[in-house]
């Protein structure tokens, strides 16, 4: 199973201290994650992480283009609602294009608990 991994700057620290916490869990997944925020939880976790590009410079649309190809099962995005992004129309484009594949998606903390929950769930029925 596949779960993308993104975190805005400001969310950054708190999206490194989840991943900590759940790294056991993150470890069955195939992991993949915007450039910066991938490199920041390689650095803190050692985690196996395929990195796209920042998001700024497209990573967000590189994550979309696989849930449109249903290669991503589930996303975890931690967003800054509090500071503007030069690239909002890609953050919409993703977020959109999840609710058009029916990809579980968090947007904060407390809902990545509960993605990640359930996709583990469905890991241990697949098993
Ligand atoms: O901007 C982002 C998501 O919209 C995240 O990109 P980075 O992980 O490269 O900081």
């Amino acid at each position: 199973m596949r779960l993308a991994l993104i975190a805005h700057d400001e969310k950054k620290p708190d999206l490194i201290s989840f991943a900590e916490e759940r790294q056991a869990d993150l470890e069955r997944f195939e992991l993949m994650a915007t450039g910066t925020t991938g490199q920041r939880l390689i650095d803190a976790t050692g985690l196996d992480i395929e990195r796209k590009q920042s998001g700024p410079l497209g990573g967000d649309m590189q994550i979309g283009a696989e849930i449109a190809s249903e290669t991503c099962d589930g996303v975890i995005f931690l967003r800054d609602p509090l500071t503007a992004q030069p690239h909002e129309p890609d953050i919409t484009a993703l977020l959109r294009i999840c609710d058009v594949h029916q990809t579980p998606l968090a947007t904060n903390l407390a809902s990545a608990d509960a993605v990640l929950d359930e996709l583990i769930r469905q890991l241990d029925g697949e098993e």
